[in-house]
């Protein structure tokens, strides 16, 4: 038979299948509205098109449902739908349990990690125990060490005289962020390592890019192709050559000189080591579990302190109390974790910017496991995704006064008294979970690396206030927009800012 022939049917056999799954399922979810295409070819183009609107889509479906739910074609799922729940649905979603909704199956199902990942870390998850129990609990006691990596990469990444220089400010916070995460991760002299920084850095975009391209397949063709393009192998055993001799040596220490042995370093490497079933304790799968957690912590970071960035430059008014409130903290408290929590002013700005810039229009995305029935009765059939809308939530006129007005303060003044009380102070702050403001998601699954980001992100902002003035090109007092992909957002890679090295530093 011709190639041409061979093509031909490939591809008749693919529509087939694509109009099989997508009638089944639009029979299954016939109770749910739909906002966008309905019919085969029209819920494609729809689909097509949310690429870049996904937000606006979600927008419109929250606005036409509150406390409601409803359907919208999407590229990048097994059924070609979506199923979102709005308002007080949220907490169906949050409450259920893994059985029903699960959290980790709709990432296996994103990233396509049966077809690009060559270790299995979707079965047994303890890193992610590692973030939320050891991480958490130790990153204080290596507080001194992330604030000397923030100095050390600030003199290598910015090299700023009395002039204004200007940065592309997105990836000098991937590479700023990378060194200092992974001088908490698995310390010196690794994490100030070109190669083994690029390629964790790389790592996010190896996954997240051929996952996406993936999609655009039939499940049958799925496995040949993603081994075909996956990069991740490759990613994975690169970034072993610089890190497999250390744990190497970390497991002949302890054979030689027991589980306690003098000198073990604090780091998530001896977390994983101690925390590893023993069939895990492998040098390929602690890499790996490295590399995953560097592929969820370094660009969620990067792009939430750039938009931070972008916003402190765009409004300038902002940055004398900003400046006066770190400078009142570290002089009596010094540079620790506590003295980033004191600092309400920056948490509230950093949360205020993230609540209209973000890194996504929904939250909570889970993977259906069994038929799933809704509060208001309406059941969600096993097989698709569900997740919550929030860029509607961070923008709802109900929530926020004057939503779309950008209050740099919102969070750190009080709704009813002069002076804000401790417990409202803890309501407010950026780490803690919210039906109303969900950048860290909720409930069971929400971001174990939340106090960590938070922490470092207030440390690096500091740093800059404390040491540079900064500003947009031309004086603009409007932050640069970002760019949406799937409902995704992220800061506009091109974007600069300017930054001179202040003249009267007060520390
Ligand atoms: C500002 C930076 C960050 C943002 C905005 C962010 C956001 C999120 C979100 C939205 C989720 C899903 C929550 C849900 O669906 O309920 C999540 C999960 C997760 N995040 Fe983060 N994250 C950030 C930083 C980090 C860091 C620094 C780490 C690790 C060092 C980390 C590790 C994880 C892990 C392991 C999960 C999966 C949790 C699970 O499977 O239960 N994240 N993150």
């Amino acid at each position: 038979m011709a190639l041409g022939s061979i093509l031909l049917y490939g591809l008749g056999a693919f529509i087939v299948y694509r109009w099989y799954v997508f009638q089944s399922f639009k029979a299954k979810l016939r109770d749910i509205p739909t906002i966008g295409g309905d019919g085969f070819l029209s819920a494609y183009i729809s689909a097509w098109k949310s690429i870049f609107n996904h937000h606006l889509v979600i927008q419109e479906g929250y606005t036409k449902y509150p406390n409601a739910v409803f359907k919208t074609p999407y590229m990048f799922t097994r059924t070609g739908w979506r199923v979102i729940v709005t308002g007080k649905l949220a907490e169906d979603i949050r409450k259920a349990s893994p059985q029903e909704l699960s959290f980790r199956l709709l990432i296996r199902e994103v990233i396509q990690a049966d077809h690009m990942l060559d270790v299995n870390t979707m079965g047994t998850t303890y890193h992610i125990d590692t973030v939320r129990v050891a991480l958490t609990r130790n990153y204080g006691a290596r507080f001194a060490d992330l604030v000397d990596e923030i100095n050390a990469a600030a003199d290598d990444l910015l090299q700023i005289g009395d002039d204004w220089t200007s940065f592309p400010v997105h990836e000098t916070m991937i590479h700023w962020v990378a060194r200092v995460s992974n001088r908490v991760l698995v310390g010196l002299p690794l994490c100030r390592n070109p190669e083994y920084l690029r390629l964790n850095e790389k790592a996010a975009l190896n996954i997240f890019l051929p996952a996406s391209f993936l999609h655009l397949f039939t499940e049958f063709l799925q496995p040949l192709i993603g081994k075909l393009i996956t990069q991740i192998p490759k990613t994975s055993r690169g970034i072993q050559k610089h890190l497999g001799p250390v744990i190497e040596q970390r497991l002949l220490n302890e054979k030689k000189y027991g589980s306690q042995w003098e000198g073990k370093p604090n780091d998530a490497i001896t977390w994983l080591l101690d925390s590893a079933p023993s069939e895990h304790r492998s040098i390929q799968d602690i890499v790996h579990r490295i590399m995953m957690l560097n592929v969820a912590s370094i660009h969620t970071t990067s792009m939430v302190s750039s938009n931070i960035i972008f916003y402190l430059a765009a409004h300038q008014e902002y940055i004398e109390p900003l400046r006066a409130e770190i400078e009142e903290v570290i002089a009596t408290e010094g540079w620790t974790k506590e003295s980033m929590s004191k600092m309400h002013k920056l948490d509230s700005f950093a949360k205020e910017v993230n609540r209209l810039a973000g890194i996504g229009a929904s939250s909570l995305g889970r993977m259906v496991l069994k038929d799933f029935r809704l509060s208001n009765g309406v059941v969600v059939p096993a097989g698709c995704s569900i997740s919550v809308a929030s860029y509607p939530v961070h923008l709802n006129p109900d929530i926020y006064n004057n939503p779309e007005t950008f209050d740099g303060f919102r969070f750190a003044k009080s709704k009813d008294a002069e002076v804000m009380e401790d417990a409202e102070r803890l309501t407010n702050q950026m780490v803690t979970l919210d039906y109303n403001y969900l950048l860290f998601g909720h409930g069971r699954n929400a971001c174990p690396g939340r106090f960590f980001a938070v922490s470092e992100i207030k440390a690096i902002l500091a740093h800059i206030l404390v040491n540079y003035d900064l500003k947009l090109p031309n004086d603009a007092t409007t932050p640069p927009p970002g760019n949406w992909f799937a409902g995704a957002y992220s800061p506009d890679s091109k974007a600069t800012v300017l930054f001179k090295k202040r003249v009267d530093i007060r520390l």
